[in-house]
């Protein structure tokens, strides 16, 4: 029996979405322009990375041909290879949201065919009532923030007070969010989950996707600092995703980094957790030893997204794919005859676009393994394909959306 790895690489795409004008997002394009600038020297930082992008073992998997095919540009200065291996194309979203939810739902099979909920971005983002409401619930003196944010900005601009007052910083983006940041000594981890959770009751209403902790340490502006204990709080999947339906087959889902909490915890058999893009990988390969016949592994690598895409840093990005690819040949050795690997992405986050939101492209699919023919397998209108390629390949009744292309 077959085993399949599925890699969502958070917020890497490859441009060319046909409705990206719509999001304000028209000519965005992340590995386009990180190659552009790579190509032109701005990829540089002294004691991480220069020169052009090197993706080697991307671009054996085909990364190239399918930017080329995805958004009409060849990536800038990345050489191509001779041969091309393993099976390649890229997918347009039909979700209407640009966030990490719709991608990851709609790769597993789901697209969400209505509107989350948002908050406004004038002056105040939440409502009177709603934070007369939040504040009464869960005991609190006050909200800081109340705005659309970046958040490591917002704990730059609020942090001290926070310390100060005991009220906590909340605040959202164009995403369907409701994130709080607090201090985890100060403010207390517990605490700042607790408070979530009264939220995500009281947000439930409003149709918002996820209520999100981020706690943060450090004790002055210059020394604050997100850590690792960030976690979601989403609401269901509109329908069974594939990973309800593997799990009803009686196959183990292993989900690493957050993929748990973005799917609310439905369809997970099992949770694995690790801190930063390398330590996911790490926790990957451990559990690709450890998956069985007709076991699904689900990898989140989120810093693309959270540490360089929403921060827009070129450079930064730019280091993170390269050290993603370099570990691709550990990720080969592990394989048995029968796996298969699929790397892709949920939405774009290009770090040369204004603003820090997510933009609207389309993404890659690079897939591979020991039975995995070389193949072209164009535009797909959804990522919904995927999972029905992910259904397919395990052997598992296909589901109502999408196709396999396999
Ligand atoms: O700026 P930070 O806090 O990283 O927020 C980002 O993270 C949120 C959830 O992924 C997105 O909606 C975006 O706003
Ligand atoms: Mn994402
Ligand atoms: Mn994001």
């Amino acid at each position: 029996m077959a085993r399949a790895f599925l890699f969502v690489l958070d917020s890497f795409g490859i441009g060319g979405a046909p409705d990206a004008l719509a999001y304000g997002d028209d000519g965005s394009n992340t590995l386009g322009h990180i190659a552009e600038f790579c190509a032109a020297g701005a990829g540089d930082r002294k004691g991480l990375r220069s020169g052009p992008l090197s993706l080697p073992n991307m671009s054996a998997l085909g990364l190239l041909s399918i930017a080329r095919l995805a958004s009409g540009r060849s990536p800038a200065g990345m050489p191509v290879p001779q041969r091309v291996f393993g099976l390649h194309g890229a997918a347009s979203e039909v979700s209407h949201g640009k966030d990490t939810p719709s991608g990851h739902w709609e790769i597993a099979g789901t697209p969400v065919m209505f509107d989350w909920g948002y908050f406004p971005a004038g002056e105040e983002a939440f409502s009177p009532e709603l934070v007369e409401a939040i504040c009464r619930e869960a005991e609190l003196p006050g909200i800081l923030g109340n705005c659309h944010a970046s958040g490591t900005e917002v704990i730059a601009r609020f942090g001290e007070e926070h310390i100060r007052t005991g009220k906590p910083i909340c605040y959202t983006s164009s995403d369907s969010v409701f994130q709080i940041a607090a201090h985890e000594t100060h403010f207390g981890i517990e605490r700042l989950l607790s408070l979530c959770q009264i939220v995500r009751r009281l947000v439930d209403p409003l149709n918002i996707g996820r209520v999100i902790a981020r706690p943060f340490v450090g004790e002055t502006t210059a020394t604050f600092e997100r850590t690792g204990n960030r976690r979601d709080y989403s609401v269901l999947p509109p329908e069974p995703t594939l990973l309800d339906r593997l799990v009803e087959a009686g196959r183990t889902v292993h989900a690493v980094g957050k993929i748990g909490d973005i799917f609310a915890h439905q369809g997970v058999s099992r949770v694995i957790k690790a801190n930063g893009n390398m330590a996911l990988m790490d926790a990957t390969l451990q559990v690709m030893d450890e998956a069985q016949d007709g076991d699904l592994v689900f990898s989140n690598f989120v810093d693309f997204d959270m540490l360089y895409g929403h921060r827009r840093d070129v450079p930064g990005y730019a280091a993170a794919l390269e050290a993603f690819d370099q570990r691709l040949p550990e990720v080969h050795r592990k394989l048995r005859p029968g796996d298969m690997v699929l790397m892709t992405a949920d939405h774009g986050c290009d770090p040369t676009w204004r603003g820090t939101d997510h933009t609207r492209e389309r993404v890659p699919i690079m897939a591979f393994g020991p039975g995995i023919k070389s193949r072209m397998v164009g535009i797909r209108n959804t990522y919904a394909d995927i999972g029905e390629t992910i259904a397919a390949h395990l052997g598992i009744p296909a589901g109502p959306h999408g196709r396999s292309f396999l």
